[in-house]
C-alpha cells in the first residue's frame, strides 16, 4: 500500500493573487515566499504552482490585450520568462534556491513520462530547491487549479493549499456583495455544494471557484486534503498543515489498495460538468459494476455538451452516480447513436458513491 508523502505539500497561487493591473505585484511575491520559507522552516516540502503568465504577456505585447486560443498561448510564452525571473529573484533574496517546471497534465497521467517528472520532483527535495511549477501554457492553456491537484495526487502530498483572491468557498460569491457565510469545513463535495460556486473568471485566470472545486474532487479522490485560503497570510501553509480553521478544508477519501488512477480523475473532473445522462436500471448496473454504460441503459441527456466533455451521470431520482468523459455529443445521444453504443467505458468515469476510483 502506497502512504502519503505527508511533509510533501503543493501551493498553488491564482493570478488575482500575483498580478495587479496586469503586472507582477512585488509585495503579493513577497507574501509567498513568506509563506513558502515558514513552511519549509517548519518542516514542509513544498512545491509551488504560480499562474500568471497570461496576464503579464498580455500586457507586455499589446496586441495581445485579450488574446484567446493561440494568442492566450502565445502571451503566456511571454509571460512565463518574466513571471518565472521575477520569482527566482525574489525566493533568492529569501534564501531559496528554486527550479522552474512546465507541465502539461499528461506529464502526469502517462506513466513513461511520469517516472522522469517523478526523478526531477525527487532530486530537486533532496538538492533543496523549491519546484516553481506553471502548465507549459505555449502547448495548450487549461487551468492551474486542476494541474496542482493532479501534481498533489502524483506526488502523493499530504496537503494542497489553492490561494486565491478570497478567504476560501462562501455560501455564495463574496464578490457579489451582500452576506456570504465562509464554509470552514468540507466532509464530502456534492452537487449542492458546487451549485454555490460562481463561474466568474478574472482576466488572465482560466478558472473561478468552480474550477477550483474540481480540483477538489481530483485531490480528495487521490487522498489529499485541500485548504482553499486566501493569499494575504503568510503563515497559510502552516496554518493549514495544523488544521488551523482558515479557509475551506476539504477531507480527502480515503485511499484503500492501488493509488487512484490520474488518468481516470483527470477524465472525470478536469472541468465542471457541461452536462448530464440519466441512467436505466440496466445502467445503475453497469455503474455498479464499472462497466460501459450503453445509449440503450440511458433514458435522458441534459445540456449542450460535446464529445470528450465532462458529464454527470445520475440515477433515475437525480442522485449523482457517476462523473466522466462523454464519448459522444448531446445529439448523439438524444436521436443517432445505435441502442448498444458505449457512451463511456469503465476507465472514463469516476463512481461518486460507495468506494474510491
Ligand atoms: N461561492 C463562492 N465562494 C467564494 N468565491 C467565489 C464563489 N463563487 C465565485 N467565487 C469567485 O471565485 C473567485 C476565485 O476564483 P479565480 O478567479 O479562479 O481565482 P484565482 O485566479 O485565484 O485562481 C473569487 O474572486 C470569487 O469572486
Ligand atoms: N497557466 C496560466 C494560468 C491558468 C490559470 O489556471 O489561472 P488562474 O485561474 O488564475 O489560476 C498562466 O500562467 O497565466
Amino acid at each position: 500500500m502506497v502512504t502519503p508523502d505527508e511533509d510533501r505539500v503543493v501551493l498553488k497561487i491564482g493570478t488575482t493573487s500575483l498580478v495587479t493591473d496586469g503586472r507582477l505585484e512585488p509585495e503579493k511575491v513577497e507574501r509567498l515566499c513568506a509563506a513558502v520559507r515558514l513552511g519549509i522552516r517548519a518542516g514542509l516540502a513544498p512545491v509551488v504552482v504560480t499562474s500568471g503568465a497570461i496576464a503579464i504577456g498580455r500586457t507586455r505585447h499589446a496586441a495581445l490585450g485579450d488574446a484567446n486560443g493561440a494568442g492566450q498561448q502565445v502571451a503566456a510564452a511571454i509571460g512565463q520568462g518574466l513571471l518565472y525571473g521575477a520569482l527566482q529573484e525574489t525566493f533568492a533574496s529569501y534564501g531559496l534556491e528554486t527550479g522552474q517546471v512546465l507541465l502539461t497534465p499528461y506529464d502526469l497521467i502517462e506513466a513513461d513520462r511520469g517516472e522522469r517528472v517523478r526523478a526531477t520532483f525527487d532530486e530537486m527535495r533532496s538538492l533543496g530547491v523549491v519546484p516553481i511549477v506553471n502548465e507549459n501554457d505555449a502547448l495548450g492553456v487549461r487551468n492551474n487549479d486542476v494541474l496542482a491537484a493532479l501534481l498533489s495526487g502524483f506526488l502523493r502530498a499530504g496537503l494542497l493549499v489553492l490561494l486565491t483572491n478570497v478567504p476560501g468557498l462562501y455560501d455564495r460569491d463574496p464578490q457579489l456583495g451582500g452576506k456570504a457565510t465562509r464554509i470552514g469545513k468540507v466532509a464530502e463535495l456534492t452537487p449542492q455544494l458546487e451549485a454555490l460556486a460562481g463561474g466568474t473568471v478574472v482576466a488572465g485566470g482560466t478558472g473561478g471557484m468552480q474550477m477550483k472545486l474540481s480540483a477538489c474532487w481530483i485531490a480528495t479522490y487521490s487522498g489529499v486534503r485541500t485548504v482553499i485560503a486566501d493569499t494575504a497570510d503568510p503563515a497559510v501553509l502552516v496554518a493549514a498543515r495544523e488544521g488551523a480553521d482558515i479557509g475551506t478544508a476539504f477531507a480527502p477519501r480515503p485511499v484503500r489498495g492501488a493509488w487512484p488512477d490520474a488518468g481516470r480523475l483527470w477524465r472525470a473532473f478536469r472541468t465542471p460538468p457541461r452536462g448530464a445522462v440519466t441512467c436505466a436500471p440496466a445502467g445503475l448496473m453497469a455503474i455498479e459494476h464499472r462497466q460501459a454504460l450503453r445509449r440503450i441503459q440511458v433514458t435522458t441527456a441534459r445540456g449542450q455538451f460535446h464529445a470528450g466533455d465532462v458529464v454527470d451521470i445520475t440515477g433515475p431520482d437525480a442522485t449523482l452516480l457517476a462523473r466522466g468523459s462523454i464519448r459522444y455529443p448531446a445529439s448523439a445521444v438524444e436521436f443517432g447513436c445505435e441502442p448498444g453504443t458505449a457512451l463511456l467505458v469503465g476507465s472514463d468515469y469516476v463512481r461518486i458513491r460507495r468506494d474510491a476510483p
